[in-house]
């Protein structure tokens, strides 16, 4: 069997992805390679040759890629933060600028002992177990309305105690019941939410049309919905001093700060963009004077 360049298995991908419209080729095929080979994507030129057995595992998941079905489902995990979670079909994938939400919940924590986090919409318990990570010292709370993702995020929260990380607390609850997290009334230093936000309607690519749960995606009213429970809940849940970070449609860059703007108890209202420079998610703060 004679051994083959792995820069051409690679290049040969990249044409594949292309051809289907994948959004970034090159990159998708070498993770790929990276993930047969078991090497981080950065050590790849250190591997010249392969094995035609490899080329051919790196072929039949690319065949899986160019039908579109997400890279993260093929390797089975995706990262958020300084971790990786299990991911596959049931469960929404986690996205690289969710974790601008744990980056800004973690400064926000510097300092505080012993901080109370609720994850609201925690899916594969993505922001909950990042930031469970990140601050050992913190108590973490997170919820979801869906079985299936609630299964994921218990094998996540699993395997991340059995690493040595501090449990979280899951729930299943909806973030529309007004009594969500009650018991926690006006004691949590941050709340996080990821929440299902797109209009419905809006075509979306075939990897979330067909791969990411719809209930994990869309939102009623203009996908704002699910979006004004959250924040109600933040209202209730935050102690002074607390913040709140909601994730959000590129569309609603004023809708959200506004909603957040509407309550009383809510102050130091930001909308923050993401990696490619548009409006992602909003945060605030709870008022620390009484009289708020
Ligand atoms: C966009 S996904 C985010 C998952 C995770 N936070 C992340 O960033 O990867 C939204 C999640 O919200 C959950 N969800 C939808 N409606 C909900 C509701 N009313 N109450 C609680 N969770 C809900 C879905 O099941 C899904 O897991």
């Amino acid at each position: 069997m004679k051994r083959q360049p792995l820069r051409l298995a690679i290049l040969e991908a990249t044409r594949i992805l292309e051809d289907a419209g994948v959004a970034s080729p090159r990159a998708d095929a070498e993770l790929i390679a990276a993930h047969v080979l078991g090497v981080e994507r950065g050590r790849l030129p250190l591997v010249p040759l392969v094995d035609p057995p490899v080329v051919e595992a790196i072929r039949q998941l690319v065949v899986q890629r160019a039908k579109r079905v997400p890279l993260q489902h093929l390797t089975g995990w995706a990262a958020i933060g300084d971790i990786a979670v299990d991911v596959g079909p049931g469960v929404f994938v986690p996205r690289p600028e969710t974790e601008l939400l744990v980056e800004w919940g973690l400064k926000l924590l510097k300092g505080r002992e012993y901080p109370v986090v609720v994850d609201l919409c925690t899916g594969s318990g993505a922001l909950a177990l990042a930031v469970a990570h990140a601050r050992p010292d913190a108590v973490v709370y997170a919820v979801d309305v869906d079985t299936n993702a609630l299964a994921w995020a218990r094998h996540n929260a699993d395997a991340r105690a059995e690493e040595g990380d501090t449990p979280i607390r899951l729930y299943s609850g909806d973030v529309t019941d007004p009594t969500v997290f009650a018991e926690l009334d006006g004691l949590v230093d941050l709340v996080l939410c990821n929440p299902p936000y797109v209009p419905q309607g809006t075509s979306v690519p075939p990897e979330v049309a067909d791969h990411d749960p719809p209930q994990a995606v869309f939102a009623s009213g203009g996908g704002l919905d699910i979006i004004r429970h959250v924040v109600s809940a933040a209202a209730r849940l935050l102690r002074p001093g607390g913040g709140v970070a909601i994730e959000h449609d590129d569309s609603h860059g004023r809708a959200v700060p506004a909603l957040l703007s509407a309550r009383r108890v809510l102050t130091d209202v930001e909308s923050h963009t993401d990696l490619a420079g548009r409006p992602r998610f909003a945060t605030a703060l709870r008022a620390i004077s009484s009289s708020a």
